[in-house]
C-alpha cells in the first residue's frame, strides 16, 4: 500500500475507518491541558538536494549549493547554547545526488564520503557546545539512519502524503513509500521520531485520514512516533498555488488528534498555522522555535517571540512549557543512546540546562 510494500513495510488501512475520520472535526476532540515548545537553533547542513519538490525554496540547483564548514556548524551551535537552546536541529537536502560533485569535493576536503558521515561529525560537535541533536535529513536507508541514530535524541522526516501528488513529480520525487519506509526503520531502530503531514499541496481529505492512518499504524507496531506536525504548505518564488483555508487546518488538525492516540502529540507550527484558531483542535506543542536562526525551509515566516507564545497559552488559557527536542517517555535507556543518556545526566552547565525542563 501506497509503495511501501515495495521497501518491506506492510500497512493495512481499512477503508471505512478512513472514510469515518474524513467526517471527523473539531468538535470531536477534546483540547489539549497545556503547550510545549522546544528552543532550537537550525542547521542548514547542506542546500543541495536530490528532489525538487514544488512548494520548496530551500533547495539550491548544482553548482550554486553550498555545505556549512564544520566551524560555521560549531558557531551556530555555540550561539544557540547561549541563548539557552537545547536543540540542534539539522534539517537539509535529501542525500544530494550525483549532479551535486561540488558537494561531494567539498565533503572529501572534510574527509566523509557522505552527508551522513558528516552529519554524525555535525552531531558531535552540536553535543560538544550543549545542544541536543535532533537530525530531519529526509528519506533515510537503514544503514544511513544506523550511522547517525545514537547521536541524536530524537529524528524526523515529514510523510508529507501518502499520495502521489504533483508537487512531489518529476524525473526525482519524494515517494510515499520511501517515506513510509524511513518511518518503519526509525521503528525498527528505536529512534523517537517526529514526524507529519503537509497539507495543500493536491492532497485530498480522504488522502490526509490514509496519511494520518499510516503513521498511526507505524506507531502501534513501534511506539516510538512523539509528534505529527500538521503543517500548512505557505506561498514562496516556487509555490503560489495557496494555503489551506482555515476550516481545512481546523479538521485536519481535529482529524489526526483523532487519528492518534493521546501518548503522540499534535504540533502546529506558530509561524506558519493560524495556531490561535486550532487550540480547539487538540494541538499540544508549538515545536521547536529559534530566538537565534531563521526557519531556513520557510524564511519568510519569521519566528514569533516567547512573549507570543505566551499569548497563545494565554489565549488558551492552558500553561506553556519548554520541553527537550525528546518528548519526557522517552527519555530512559530504552530509547535514548548512552550518548545521549550522559549529556543529560552530565554534572555541567549543559546537562543543568537540559533536565531543568525535565519533571
Ligand atoms: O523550523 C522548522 N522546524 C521543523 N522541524 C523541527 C521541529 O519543530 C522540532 O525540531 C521538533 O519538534 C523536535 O523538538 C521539523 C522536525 C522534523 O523532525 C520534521 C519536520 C520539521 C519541520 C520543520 C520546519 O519546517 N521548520
Ligand atoms: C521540513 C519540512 O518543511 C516542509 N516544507 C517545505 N516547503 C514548505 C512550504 N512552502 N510550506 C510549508 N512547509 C514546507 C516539508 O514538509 C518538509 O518536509
Ligand atoms: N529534505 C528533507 C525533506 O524534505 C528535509 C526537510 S526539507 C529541507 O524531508
Ligand atoms: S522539501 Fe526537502 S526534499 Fe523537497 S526539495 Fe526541499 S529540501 Fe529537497
Amino acid at each position: 500500500m501506497f509503495g511501501a510494500d515495495a521497501y518491506g513495510v506492510e500497512l493495512t488501512i481499512d477503508p471505512a475507518t478512513a472514510e469515518r475520520l474524513v467526517s471527523v472535526g473539531p468538535a470531536d476532540v477534546a483540547a489539549a491541558s497545556g503547550l510545549t515548545f522546544a528552543r532550537n537553533v537550525f542547521v542548514p547542513l547542506t542546500t543541495a538536494c536530490r528532489y525538487t519538490c514544488t512548494y520548496c525554496t530551500y533547495y539550491d540547483p548544482p553548482g550554486a549549493a553550498s555545505l556549512l564548514s564544520p566551524e560555521e556548524i560549531r558557531n551556530i551551535c555555540e550561539r544557540g547554547a547561549d541563548a539557552g537552546c537545547t536543540e540542534a536541529l539539522f534539517t537539509f537536502g535529501d542525500d544530494p545526488d550525483d549532479r551535486y560533485t561540488g558537494i561531494y569535493e567539498q565533503l572529501e576536503t572534510l574527509g566523509h564520503d557522505s552527508i551522513h558521515s558528516y552529519l554524525r561529525e555535525a552531531c558531535e560537535i552540536a553535543l560538544e557546545c550543549g545542544l541536543l541533536p535532533h537530525s530531519n535529513p529526509g528519506d533515510q536507508t537503514r544503514e544511513q539512519m544506523e550511522l547517525v541514530a545514537d547521536m541524536n535524541a530524537s529524528m524526523g522526516v515529514m510523510l508529507e502524503t501518502t499520495a502521489d501528488v504533483q508537487a512531489h513529480g518529476g524525473p526525482r520525487s519524494k515517494e510515499p513509500g520511501q517515506r513510509i519506509a524511513t518511518l518503519a526503520i526509525a521503528g525498527e531502530l528505536g529512534v523517537p521520531f517526529t514526524t507529519g503531514i503537509l497539507v495543500g499541496i493536491g492532497e485530498t481529505a480522504r488522502d490526509r485520514a490514509e496519511s494520518l492512518l499510516a503513521i498511526a499504524e507505524l506507531h502501534e507496531r513501534y511506539g516510538h512516533i512523539q509528534e505529527i506536525i500538521v503543517q500548512p504548505v505557505v506561498p514562496n518564488e516556487r509555490w503560489q498555488e495557496g494555503s489551506p483555508d482555515l476550516e481545512t487546518m481546523r479538521r485536519t488538525t481535529a482529524m489526526a488528534r483523532a487519528a492518534l492516540p493521546d501518548d503522540v502529540s499534535i504540533q502546529s507550527p506558530p509561524n506558519l498555522a493560524p495556531v490561535a484558531d486550532l487550540l480547539d483542535c487538540g494541538i499540544d506543542d508549538l515545536g521547536g522555535v529559534s530566538p537565534v536562526t531563521d526557519d531556513h525551509i520557510n524564511p519568510e515566516y519569521a519566528w514569533p517571540a516567547l512573549r507570543e507564545l505566551e499569548d497563545i497559552a494565554e489565549t488558551a488559557g492552558v500553561p506553556l512549557s519548554e520541553r527537550l527536542p525528546v518528548y519526557e517517555e522517552y527519555v530512559c535507556s530504552e530509547w535514548l543512546s548512552p550518548e545521549i543518556e550522559a549529556a543529560i545526566d552530565a554534572d555541567d552547565e549543559a546537562g543543568r540546562r537540559y533536565r531543568a525542563l525535565l519533571g
